[in-house]
């Protein structure tokens, strides 16, 4: 028998109510219960009593008011070695309620829905539920809270086992906590970015999010002498870091997922077979299209052979046995794809301390918000998430591109929108040949990634991820050899940057979007 005598079951989300129930029942645990849980416990066949009857008040309001009474709040707060508080439990008919089992009206899913009014989002504040929930999470010395149904199985078992003792209920009191403050923290945001007619702004005025620890802290931060941590976002809408578990190797580092995140963003993007190599953040090699998984590899590779030791390189496909064999010849810090073969597998297996990451799909990127920490403050904004549509780019130039130079030139603005800026790329048959990133002005970003290229940068196309302030940056790529440039376009000298591109026979796209980088 449980020393649990009473519980109380009020959920919105019912998965899995039952069954809890019905062991709670086995295990000669009364129930009481809410209108809707309470049906549905009894259609099942199960015991339970309900809270209407035990306060004598009848549910009213339309559900406003349940639970809040007296003899439900006393039964769950009462210190059980407080002689008063048993006196006054005495006194009133107040029963005690061991368990406390509540999730909350379903308030973020009601307020995503277009047709949201704002009284339906106002109906859709659960008031009972977290009063339950923050009592019953209070007093955990003696009550257990139960807010995920995920917990359900878990909490039986230590039940069975006569493990829930103060230190677990602390844990449920924790995530109870937890989950009435990002339950406020949405109705804030919700209702801090309503206009005065219904409609929503992008950003409230006071913004909440919740981050949850995953499980182990860091070995350090970007450096050792810094501690760090991952947190994952739950609201995120985008492949997270952290649903792409680690198969295999060394602990994975601060700096291995925000480089794996770089590269597994860029790689995304691409529509055709690629593969991305990424250095501190950047991409050094990128390659697509023909070929196999393995050749594509190579020729990322080959790109910037020396940067992309201790590389980290991201695949959108599968990763295969062969791509596998040539991986395991180098050092690679992270291999991150959307799935291994069992033979890719076995063969990386040797390699003990490299990382394979698995993510659960290599869709592009669609939405969503980047934060940006700044000292005092966080920049907000939406994700760049734009791709180029061919159709959108005006051919600014006497000499329009040929079929070959197009495909070199989108290939390119691709990798640009994922270099730090300012970013300029060169690009041939589908490979990055000369990457230049992070420069405080555009001419040496151009200088820097023709010098990488050499003379295989001959019949290539840039992209450039702003426009050329001067024509400075246009003679610098026309001499290392490109014949092809795809830019924003927007600068006061454009004409002197068109007509400098003229001179030199270099055909020029015009995208009207900009990829800043920082
Ligand atoms: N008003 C109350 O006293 C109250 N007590 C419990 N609730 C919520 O009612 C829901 C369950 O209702 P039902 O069992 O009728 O389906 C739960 O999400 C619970 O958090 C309440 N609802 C809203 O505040």
């Amino acid at each position: 028998m449980s020393s649990i005598k009473r519980a109380l079951i009020s959920v919105s989300d019912k998965t899995g109510v039952e069954a809890f129930a019905r062991a709670l029942v086995e295990r000669g645990i009364d129930i009481l219960s809410t209108g809707g849980t309470a049906k549905l416990l009894r259609d099942a066949g199960i015991a339970c009593r309900d809270v209407s009857d035990y306060t004598g008040f009848p549910e009213m309001m339309d559900g406003r008011v349940k639970t809040l009474n007296p003899k439900v709040h006393g039964g769950i707060l009462a210190r059980r070695d407080n002689a008063g508080d048993l006196a006054s439990m005495a006194e009133h008919g107040i029963e005690q309620i061991d368990l406390v089992c509540v999730n909350l009206y379903p308030f973020r899913q009601a307020v995503a829905k277009e047709c949201c009014t704002i009284d339906d989002a106002i109906e859709n504040i659960d008031i009972g539920g977290p009063c339950m929930v923050r009592a019953s999470a209070k007093n955990h010395k003696f009550v257990t809270i139960v807010v995920d149904p995920t917990d359900y199985n878990d909490v039986l078992a230590a039940i069975d086992a006569n493990t829930l003792d103060e230190s677990r209920r602390r844990a449920l009191a924790v995530k109870a906590f937890a989950h009435t403050a990002a339950y406020d923290g949405a109705i804030a945001n919700h209702f801090s970015a309503l206009n005065a007619d219904g409609s929503k702004r992008a950003f409230p005025d006071i913004f909440t999010r919740q981050f949850i620890k995953t499980a182990d802290e860091l070995r350090y931060g970007e450096n050792p002498h810094q501690a760090g941590a991952f947190y994952a976002d739950p609201e995120d809408d985008g492949v997270s870091m952290a649903d792409c578990p680690v198969l295999q190797g060394k602990a994975i580092s601060y700096n291995n997922i925000a480089d794996a995140d770089a590269a597994f963003a860029l790689v995304r993007d691409l529509a055709d077979e690629a593969v991305v190599i990424v250095k501190h953040a950047n991409p050094c090699g990128v390659a697509m299209g023909a070929g196999t998984q393995a050749e594509i590899y190579e020729r990322a590779r080959a790109a910037d052979a020396v940067s992309a030791f201790g590389g980290i390189a991201a695949f959108n496909r599968p990763l295969e046995e062969a791509t596998a064999r040539l991986i395991a010849e180098t050092f690679m810090e992270v291999i991150i794809a959307p799935g291994f073969t069992d033979a890719a597998r076995a063969v990386l297996a040797e390699r003990k301390n490299l990382r394979l990451m698995i993510a659960p799909s290599a869709a592009p990127v669609t939405g969503g918000f980047e934060f940006k920490r700044v000292n005092g403050g966080l920049l907000v904004q939406q994700r760049d998430a734009h791709i180029l549509d061919r159709n959108a780019c005006t051919v600014v130039t006497k000499r329009a591109p040929t079929e070959a130079e197009w495909n070199d030139m989108l290939f390119a603005w691709s990798v640009a929108k994922h270099v730090k800026s300012n970013a300029i790329v060169f690009a041939k048959n589908g490979t990055t040949l000369g990457v230049g990133a992070g420069q405080m002005n555009r001419v040496n970003s151009t200088r820097i990634a023709a010098l990488h290229g050499g003379e295989a940068i001959k019949g290539s196309a840039v992209a450039s991820d702003a426009f050329f302030p001067f024509r400075d940056g246009v003679d610098a790529l026309a001499q290392a050899g490109a014949t092809a440039v795809i830019q924003p376009g927007g600068s006061i000298r454009d004409d002197e940057v068109i007509a400098a591109a003229d001179e030199q026979n270099i055909a020029m796209i015009f995208t009207g979007i900009r990829h800043f980088r920082h």
